[in-house]
């Protein structure tokens, strides 16, 4: 690991020489600079990983430095050093965007924990925006599959309400149909995104617990609460709470919601102290929930207050013209764990998707695009690849070549060589379009015409 250079802009030799002792005592690559002039010099054609910076330089305050160095540098951690114990000044120091200050004469030791802790700082911030910045890429909305027109025109809608203000949105649609991927992509494309993304399933808890997953507990609220738990809604303040599965949270704990949708503010179970929440509520549910507000186990006034944007997902079934767009989208993501990639499908493959009605919709396509190219013993997914319950709605799907077993069975090397000849005969020798013919690879068509 490379050592972090750090700047000291000090004017006093002596002071100068006592730190870049300590600092390289302690690993650091120490460099200097004697004015405020220098000092800048050097930090716009250096990486510097820190700054110690002196206030009382002989060419310019320190303080004014500073201001410059955090409007061009803001992620440099600037610590400031002045002579006198002057409250006023670190208070400025702090407010124009110093790190930390040190007061002189200063104990070394607390020099390096000042400097330790800054390099923490700036390595942690640098993680945290690396994984902002995976996040943005991960969950763009280009990264959601569908051009036809139901899927363009309910993208459109994402991309205006991830920029809108509004505070609740109910995205509804069948399993797997990719609620999940919506809410992720509305939060990380909204000026929420570099706040916490929170998600829970309503079904996944029994009541008390959900309850102070989302509201938090105070230490003794009930019989297991051992500390002070913070919830959901207030580790989420800030981003986005993402409620799966809404339509099973249980009539106590929809009052509860709905009274935190109207009054932006929450209670720890056990507590009497209101907390403010600034969040955008998104719930998601594959029930008809107005059918649950008929059988009343689901409240009206709740279904309004989140229903003030609907995001309709299509059932898979229903916008069957972008199977194609996502088995391309699969192949090429299963394809990066394959030494030999698999790139096409053949078309009575595609067709058999095209065609299948898909109940459990893009998961259930991503899970059969992920088998196939595991069974996959050629260059191209054929039929044979895919479950049975996927081609069983072609006719005579039990003989999926159409030909069906003589009662008396037949000679199947005899049928082979009989089809591979026909192939050939009838594509005047060009094994590429035999194979197409038979469905086959060149592979698989080179080797059988050899061994015929
Ligand atoms: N349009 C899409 N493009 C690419 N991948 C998708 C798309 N829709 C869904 N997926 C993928 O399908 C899987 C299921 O999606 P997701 O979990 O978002 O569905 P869901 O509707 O929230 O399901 P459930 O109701 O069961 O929670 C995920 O792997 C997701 O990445």
């Amino acid at each position: 690991m490379s050592k972090h250079r750090i700047l000291i802009i000090e004017d006093d030799a002596d002071i100068v020489l006592i730190l870049r002792l300590k600092l390289e005592s302690e690993g650091y690559e120490a460099h200097h600079a004697g004015n405020a002039k220098q000092g800048w010099e050097k930090i716009i054609t250096g990486e510097f990983n820190g700054v110690l910076l002196d206030h009382n330089l002989p060419d310019r305050k320190g303080v004014e430095l500073l201001e410059q160095i955090a409007h061009a540098y803001p992620d440099l951690p600037v610590i400031f050093m002045t002579a006198f114990s002057s409250v006023p000044l670190a208070v400025k120091a702090m407010r124009v965007g110093a790190y930390d200050y040190l007061t002189k004469p200063f104990n070394l030791d607390e020099v390096q924990i000042v400097l330790r802790k800054a390099m923490e700082m700036k390595s942690l911030r640098s993680e945290v925006n690396q994984i902002r910045q995976q996040n943005r890429e991960t969950f763009n909305f280009s990264k959601i599959i569908g051009r036809g027109g139901r899927m363009s025109e309910l993208l459109e809608m994402c991309r205006t309400v991830a920029e809108s203000e509004a505070s609740s949105i109910l995205i509804t649609g069948e399993s797997g149909t990719g609620k999940n991927l919506i809410a992720q992509a509305i939060h990380y494309n909204s000026r929420r995104a570099n706040w916490p993304f929170m998600t829970i399933t309503c079904t996944a808890l029994p009541e008390q617990l959900l309850e102070s997953e989302l509201f938090g507990h105070e230490k003794g609220a009930f019989t297991d609460a051992k500390e002070r738990k913070r919830g959901l809604f207030e580790m989420g303040n800030g981003g986005t709470i993402f409620l799966d599965e809404i339509g099973d949270l249980p009539m106590q704990l929809q009052a509860k919601l709905l009274g935190v949708l109207e009054s932006r503010s929450f209670r720890r179970v056990g507590s009497l102290q209101d907390l403010a929440i600034d969040a955008r509520f998104i719930a998601a549910t594959n029930q008809h929930l107005q059918e649950r507000i008929r059988e009343k186990a689901f409240r009206g006034d709740l279904y309004y207050r989140l229903n003030v944007i609907q995001l309709e997902v299509p059932a898979l079934r229903d916008r069957r013209e972008d199977i194609p767009e996502l088995v391309r989208y699969y192949q090429t993501y299963f394809n990066k764990n394959r030494r030999h990639p698999i790139d096409t499908m053949c078309e009575a493959a595609m067709d058999a998707l095209i065609k299948y009605d898909w109940p459990g919709n893009v998961r259930e396509l991503r899970n059969v695009i992920e088998r196939a190219m595991i069974l996959c013993k050629g260059d191209e997914l054929t039929l044979v690849d895919l479950p049975r319950d996927v081609v069983s709605h072609i006719p005579g799907h039990s003989c999926l070549s159409g030909f069906t077993l003589p009662a008396d069975g037949i000679d199947l090397e005899a049928v082979e060589k009989d089809f591979l000849r026909q192939a050939l005969e009838r594509t005047d020798g060009n094994q590429t379009k035999a194979a197409q013919l038979l469905g086959l690879s060149r592979d698989k068509m080179r080797y059988r015409v050899k061994q015929l």
